[in-house]
């Protein structure tokens, strides 16, 4: 059981802390050899030159060999290092982070899509050039301290190009902030409303609206590219005069040492010697400073991630509860979507006990669907509680309770893969005789022998495509997969026929007398006469509850005459 206050990727790093350190102790020499590297070729030019000995040169050049050789060893082993903790942290956080943004896509603020970027984010930054960037910069004080050895000039002189480009860049990020925001909220616009053009593209397409929907997709995009050129036109003006600083870093060197050698205060070969230091103890922190963006997206989506993570975990730390038996009591429940204040369902309260079949009617939008998402636990009430088998939906693990609960939802979808492992829910475990069962069940035996594969028949893209009665009819094999004790169906009947309604019905039927309690949404009596109860919505609350033949005949059209196919929900409502 994992405790509320810890995180998936707090555990990570921490388990990574002896790692860093490690690393940070290796950055302690690479500065050493670094300066040892700069000091060769001075002593070439100072020993070989005043002893002219053959003998000097060729050792100072095997030193210089082994230090390079070492040195870039050094740096070869840490960026490998890294890229292993790479590869660590991938294994380890994006499984999490996969189940945790389809199970709590809220919590982090963002889309599924935002998480898996910024698990990037924080990967990239975590095993980059960033974190070795930090790393050197950790030791960078000892050039600047060195610097300060040779001469309080050149001390200075670095603190001031240190000082300066912190100066510039800070100025730049916050003179750019405002563009990059706005280029950011419409990219996100557009990429939004691109998706949901390629997802409707067919209909778009056939009723023109392709023109003029790539116009405002275009709109969109060319107003966030807008946004991003003139940042960047701003920062390159603004970087203008921090370039030519850095370009010109060798004559300010040069030109400093120069008067502090007529001053007689060094030795003229010592230049080159600074001003690779100087390189060396900028470059890092150059670094840091022109990747302060970068470093502060690795903070938001590190703590993105962790909220997310968090909020997940506090979720999933349930006890294992036995199978649920009993009946499911709901008790002035009042609930709706997660990102709506005003809630959808207001103060319903009702009984269903095990065997019994309960049809859900009501006008459209009084909340039939809003009901079943927060029977089956998709949403979390608010208020009032969700009883089935005498645990709230609240203490049960997600996963345990899905394994006991039969859904369909109004739109069917199907993963991509067989037949056989979308109706198992793709269990690992699943045997032919569970499938066999839930075929049996709801009665998709003729589905499957039409089928090109039978069983094994691929969905999904490349694969077949079943039509809109077929996927509901096996949506219903997967939803009664291994006898779940609650079935809860939102219009399942929408795009069946009149034969597989009543298959459809029987199945309800089957189920019921399997021990499971039943509750179907729909409009059409036909159906309806399946159950054995019936719960009336209005406006999110109960308008009346009560047995199947109670509540017709409290309906003047159904009292005595043939009953319509479809059920007239406002009407019903009006006449209870
Ligand atoms: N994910 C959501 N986000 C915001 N509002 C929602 C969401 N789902 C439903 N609603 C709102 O909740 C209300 C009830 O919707 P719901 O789908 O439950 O109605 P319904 O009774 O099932 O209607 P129908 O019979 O037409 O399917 C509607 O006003 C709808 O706009």
């Amino acid at each position: 059981m994992t405790s509320v206050t810890s995180s998936p990727l707090l555990g990570v790093l921490r388990e990574f802390s002896y790692g860093y350190f490690a690393l940070l102790g290796f950055g302690f020499f690479l500065p050493f050899l670094y300066m040892a590297m700069s000091l060769i070729p001075m002593s070439i030019m100072e020993r070989v030159s005043s002893s002219r000995n053959a003998s000097t040169l060729i050792t100072l050049i095997i030193i210089a060999i082994v230090v390079t050789v070492t040195y870039t060893l050094l740096e070869v082993v840490r960026a490998q290092v890294l890229e292993r903790m790479g590869t660590v942290i991938d294994q380890k956080l994006t499984r999490i982070c996969f189940d945790a943004f389809n199970r709590e896509r809220r919590a982090g603020g963002g889309t599924p899509a935002q998480a898996l970027a910024d698990l990037q984010t924080t990967r990239r930054f975590l095993c980059g050039p960033s974190l070795s960037a930090m790393i050197d910069a950790f030791w960078s004080p000892l050039f600047v301290i060195v610097m300060f050895c040779i001469s309080g000039a050149f001390g200075l002189l670095i603190l001031a190009l240190l000082g300066f480009s912190a100066f510039v860049s800070i100025t730049t990020h916050y003179l750019v902030a405002g563009h990059l925001k706005a280029a950011q909220r419409l990219e996100g616009e557009a990429n939004e409303f691109g998706l949901a053009v390629s997802r409707n593209a067919e209909t778009l397409r056939v009723m023109g609206m392709l023109p003029t929907v790539t116009e405002r997709w275009y709109a969109l995009h060319s107003d966030g590219v807008a946004w991003r050129n003139a940042a960047q036109t701003r920062a390159a003006r603004i970087g203008l005069v921090p370039r030519m600083v850095q370009n010109g870093q060798m004559i300010i060197v040069y030109g400093v040492g120069g008067f502090l050698f007529l001053a007689g205060q060094i030795h003229v070969g010592v230049l080159f010697v600074v001003l690779m230091m100087m390189m060396r103890a900028q470059g890092p922190l150059q670094y840091i400073i022109n990747n302060w963006s970068a470093i502060q997206s690795f903070w938001m989506a590190a703590k993105r991630l962790d909220l997310l993570l968090r909020a997940v975990g506090a979720e999933r730390e349930h006890i294992a509860l036995p199978p649920p038996k009993g009946a499911l009591v709901v008790s002035r429940l009042v609930g709706g979507p997660p990102e709506v204040d005003k809630p959808i369902i207001n103060d319903v309260s009702f009984t269903l006990l095990p065997g019994r079949i309960m049809g859900v009617v009501g006008p459209s939008g009084a909340g039939k669907s809003c009901l079943g998402r927060l029977l089956v636990g998709i949403w979390k009430s608010r208020r009032g509680t969700v009883v089935f088998g005498e645990q709230d939906l609240l203490h049960w693990n997600e996963d345990d309770l899905g394994r006991h609960i039969g859904y369909i939802p109004q739109d069917v979808e199907f993963l991509p893969g067989t037949i056989a492992e979308n109706i198992s829910r793709f269990d690992p475990a699943a045997t032919s005789e569970k499938i066999l069962d839930a075929i049996e069940m709801a009665g998709i035996h003729d589905i499957i022998r039409g089928l090109p594969n039978g069983y094994s028949t691929r969905l999904g893209l490349g694969g077949h495509t079943l039509s809109g009665g077929q996927r509901q009819r096996v949506a219903l094999a997967r939803a009664v997969y291994g006898r779940p004790r609650l079935l809860v169906l939102d219009e399942p009947n929408s795009n069946l026929d009149a034969s597989g309604e009543q298959v459809l019905g029987r199945t309800m039927q089957a189920m019921r007398d399997d021990g499971a309690a039943v509750i179907v949404v729909s409009h059409r009596v036909s159906l309806l006469s399946f159950c054995d109860d019936l719960l009336v919505l209005n406006e999110g609350s109960v308008q009346a509850m009560g047995g199947r033949e109670q509540i017709f005949s409290r309906l003047p059209r159904l009292r005595g005459a043939p009953p319509p196919l479809v059920l007239q929900p406002d009407q019903l409502v009006r006449s209870l």
